[in-house]
């Protein structure tokens, strides 16, 4: 994909199987709008193929389109209509596209309960707040049933209640085998929902593997808590290679250092690790592809 003379994603390939829940992450400028924006048929890629859900979204028609739901980052809406118009005149849109399998749409009332926005269902919405206003996109990307669901930033801006409350609702929707791809700069986040996190650097996929897969591909660096016997100090070391610190510590002071715990570096780390790796230009093919690991 290029913008005029700008190559923005090069050689990007990705393949997500139905009822995955996939975090895209990437620092900024890194091409994850764009990515979701030609999976969405929002924008036409310069070049390569792309199929979602069977078809290529450019081409797609109503039927498609009525399979997908959009969360986007801010959007306009009638801004004097209450809450429960705008998810009616939304869901009308999905009526003819009910099938024997899926129910179309979501009833309104049992989607607004779902949400956390029973209460406001007759409020104007310009008279919401940063929170309940992405409850109510997100709402409105839910409304459809879809089998795919596109987050872009899902809860930036809102607090702690209002993050964990959408985390939940998005498990809920994961268990209906629904297949959600949502980009964020949250490592949390990636974490509690997502299967799968891929990390879009430089135009290309540089990571792509389950959280515990990137931490232990791509961190260098492991943490060692260990307690003095004698003193009760505990000390925290951290090295990309425990087994030989260990070794050496216990080899020097034997009998002097119990070992409270090993791990390894937070998500954090090794995502910003692998980040900084690609931009300086290191080839990470070789630890691209994680293998499973044993737990
Ligand atoms: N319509 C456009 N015309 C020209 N350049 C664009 C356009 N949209 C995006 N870009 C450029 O393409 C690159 C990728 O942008 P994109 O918005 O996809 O990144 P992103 O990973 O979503 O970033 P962020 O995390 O900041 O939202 C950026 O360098 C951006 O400036």
């Amino acid at each position: 994909m290029a913008y005029g003379p700008k190559l923005v994603l090069d050689g990007l390939t990705l393949e997500i199987p139905r009822g995955q829940v996939v975090a895209l992450l990437g620092p900024n400028g890194a091409g994850k709008t764009t990515t979701v924006e030609i999976l969405e048929g929002i924008r036409r890629p310069s070049g390569g193929r792309v199929q979602v859900l069977g078809s290529d979204p450019i081409r797609a028609g109503e039927a498609w389109k009525a399979r997908v739901g959009i969360v986007l980052q801010s959007w306009r809406d009638h801004a004097r209509w209450r809450v429960h118009e705008l998810l009616e005149v939304i869901a009308d849109y999905y009526v003819p596209f009910a099938t024997p399998e899926v129910v179309r749409p979501w009833p309104t009332d049992e989607l607004l309960e779902r949400v956390g926005l029973a209460d406001s269902r007759d409020q104007r919405i310009d008279r919401l707040s940063g929170g309940q206003r992405r409850r109510l996109d997100v709402a409105v990307g839910l409304v459809g049933r879809p089998e795919l669901l596109f987050l872009d930033e899902p809860t930036t801006g809102l607090d702690p209640k209002g993050r964990r409350d959408i985390h939940d609702l998005l498990g809920d929707v994961a268990d209906l085998e629904t297949t959600i791809l949502m980009t964020t700069h949250d490592l949390d986040e990636a974490e509690k929902v997502a299967d799968r996190i891929l990390v879009l650097a430089s135009g290309r996929i540089i990571a792509d593997g389950t959280p515990d897969e990137l931490r232990l591909g791509f961190s260098r660096s492991n943490e060692v808590r260990v307690r003095d016997r004698a003193t009760g100090r505990v000390m925290v070391h951290s090295t990309p290679d425990p087994t030989a610190w260990l070794t050496e510590q216990l080899t020097l002071r034997p009998g002097e250092v119990e070992v409270l715990e090993v791990r390894p570096a937070s998500l954090e780390e090794a995502y910003l690790s692998v980040v900084r790796r690609a931009e300086a230009g290191e080839d990470l093919s070789e630890i691209a592809t994680i293998q499973e690991v044993a737990s």
